[in-house]
């Protein structure tokens, strides 16, 4: 092998070739990286693009997150978004070891019982709820609140939705805010239920969620920290940092090794998998392999003269995000102390001296401790609810997508649609998500969109980026679901419970912003297409559906080719994502395994 080749930790060269090859070692290329090795008998290498973080503290220390700005991301820009005013935005991809979990805000909740059971409904046997349950249980060591928590907070937990076992450290927070009462209270004025857990199946309503922090050392929980730190000594598992790959090898169907290298510019180093390949790329970059290796909408690859390996119209397509409001405002008389006094650049160093002398305070939590996902029919009264799903019903499927888009992608996008309908109708599935950080407002996330975006090679030069385009508000029932959120969130501020704490609404000022027509013009001018959580473009579906995997993860049309990331989630569900790739990863392994 090149003597520039860097396997982490070892002075060793590569193998002549290796069981199973990994693309990509972020959150779930790790952790299928650690389960197939348990296995000494079975070989692994994963390649990263990215390298090591340095364990900085904007890494480690949960209210730090962020700090690293885009030292371990890809610099991506989304197509201009005519929904939103033609505005531009980052697409929001990690590139180092680890991934998005070095990265993330460090939120971990699932979806509902209902996220789930879309995904079985759409044909994939066992992938719903109870068929992930085991997975996200597996993935995880949960440590409740602590007892003064308990005592003060009234937190509870739902044992028997946990695991105490698992790699990643999810623990409840130790602080919150004391204005962070009364907005529970808020909600529950306005008749949104709490849920005691959210983690049980029961994401819907008001709740308190843990965070992949490390609850002795209240340090980050990530990939790097619980799927290979602890196994990095396997001789069986080898990880290669700092080298792109950039193209399959497909002879006769069969994937049969991949082609990797530093820089554009650097000597490609080609390798085999005498088992299978696995695609763990992200999002992003899963579908730009395929592509670049002749797997995708044949028309695509025509224009770029790619030859055709595989016509599979859905690689890239079906693209989901959780479009996103940040709304401002405050409270004119906020309790002691809120987090505007981490503005307070003497107060924010205080608060770090004490984290780094007992881990405590507000730096020992992340970003996001609780949250309310509201159903449709929690936003918007019946009349509204009808009128909203019956627009969609009638909408004609084909209308909403770029006028070359193959059948078998709006077929599924149809069926989709219907269950997504019946699932709104009954409530099973929340809509939005509607996050305070003890600020009369923060976040209002659109969580069940019916726009569909696209990831599409425009160059046959694997070190280009891909052409995001998330064609947000395509469809124009997410701007009119995104109206009834904005007045469900006024709503909640306007509660008795707030009052004392004097709410002011900055955007959208209600002042100034009134009709519908006006809100949806501050939806167009305010909203972000993405919350750092694309998924969905290499979806688990039947292939008439425009599906790029079964439910076996084998992508259709070749052997020896699996994925395993974000991708292959069909529908986007109703939380923020790390611990579902997690659970998804887990369960990816377990079925690799037994194929073996
Ligand atoms: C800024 C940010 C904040 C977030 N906040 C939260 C949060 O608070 N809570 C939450 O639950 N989720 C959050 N998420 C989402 C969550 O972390 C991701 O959904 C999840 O980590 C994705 O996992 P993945 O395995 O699909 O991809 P990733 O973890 O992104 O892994 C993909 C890896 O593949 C590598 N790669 C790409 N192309 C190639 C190639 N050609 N060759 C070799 N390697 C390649 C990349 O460098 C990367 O390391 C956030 C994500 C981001 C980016």
């Amino acid at each position: 092998a090149p003597a520039s080749l860097n396997i982490v930790g070892r002075d060793v060269a590569l193998f002549a070739n290796y069981d199973y090859i990994i693309v990509g070692g972020g959150t779930s290329g790790l952790t299928v990286a650690d389960r197939l090795t348990e296995d000494a008998d079975k070989t692994v290498l994963v390649i990263e693009s990215g390298n090591l973080d340095d364990q900085e503290d904007s890494v480690l220390v949960p209210g730090l997150a962020g700090g690293t700005g885009k030292k371990y991301m890809y610099n991506m820009t989304c197509e201009p978004q005519p929904g939103i005013n033609n505005r531009t935005y980052s697409f929001l991809a990690a590139h180092v070891v680890g991934g998005g979990t070095v990265v993330n805000g460090q939120a971990f909740d699932r979806g509902s019982r209902g996220d789930y059971d879309l995904w079985e409904a759409l044909g994939n046997q066992g992938w719903g709820w109870e068929g992930l349950l085991p997975y996200f249980k597996k993935s995880e060591t949960f440590t409740p609140s602590p007892p003064e928590i308990v005592k003060e907070w009234g937190i509870e937990y739902d044992r028997s939705a946990h695991g105490f076992k698992g790699p990643v450290m999810s623990s409840m927070p130790t602080y919150y805010y004391p204005a962070m009462k009364f907005v529970f209270k808020a909600w529950k004025q306005l008749g949104i239920p709490y849920s005691r857990d959210g983690t049980n199946g029961n994401a819907l309503g008001a709740f308190y969620f843990s965070n992949s922090v490390d609850p002795v050392t209240r340090t980050r929980s990530y990939a790097r920290t619980a799927h290979y730190e602890p196994v990095k000594g396997r001789p069986n598992l080898h990880l290669l940092t700092g080298q792109t790959v950039t193209k399959l090898v497909i002879e006769g169907k069969k994937a049969s090794a991949v082609k990797f290298a530093s820089s554009p510019t650097a000597s490609t180093t080609t390798i085999s998998a005498k088992k299978e390949i696995i695609l763990a790329a992200g999002s992003g970059h899963t579908p730009q392999i395929l592509q670049l290796s002749g797997i995708g909408p044949k028309t695509l690859l025509k224009s770029l003269g790619i030859p055709v390996v595989v016509d599979l119209p859905g690689v890239g397509a079906n693209f989901q995000d959780h479009p996103s409001y940040y709304t401002a405002g405050l409270f004119t008389n906020d309790m002691n102390p809120s987090p505007a006094n981490m503005s307070n650049a003497t107060y924010a160093a205080e608060m770090l001296a004490l984290y780094k002398y007992n881990r405590t305070g507000p730096y020992s939590s992340g970003f996001g401790t609780a949250a309310a996902f509201l159903t449709l029919p929690e936003i918007a009264n019946k009349t509204r609810v009808s009128s909203l799903l019956n627009l969609i019903q009638r909408q004609d499927p084909s209308a909403h997508f770029p006028a070359n888009t193959d059948a078998t992608v709006i077929a599924g996008y149809k069926f989709q649609r219907t269950l997504l309908t019946s699932f709104m109708a009954s409530g099973r599935i929340a809509v939005s998500e509607n996050a305070f950080s003890a600020l009369p407002g923060m976040l209002n996330s659109l969580q069940k969109p019916f726009s569909r975006g696209s990831i599409a090679i425009n160059s046959t030069d694997p070190f280009a980026n891909p052409v995001v385009d998330y064609r947000i508000f395509s469809n124009p029932a997410d701007v009119e679901i995104f109206v009834d959120m904005i007045k469900s969130f006024r709503r909640v501020v306007g509660m008795p419970a707030l009052k004392d704490l004097g709410p002011i609404i900055t955007n959208p000022d209600p002042a100034t912003v009134k009709s519908d027509e006006e809100i949806r013009a501050a939806i167009r001018a305010n909203v972000v297409p993405t919350l750092a959580h694309p998924s969905c473009t290499c979806a688990m579906m039947k292939r008439e559906h425009g599906g790029v995997v079964d439910a076996q993860l084998k992508v259709y049309g070749v052997k020896g080719l699996s994925i395993v990331d974000a991708s292959v989630i069909p529908l986007i569900p109703a939380t923020h994502l790390s611990s579902t790739v997690y659970a998804v990863a887990e369960k990816a392994a377990d079925i690799i395994k037994a194929r073996a």
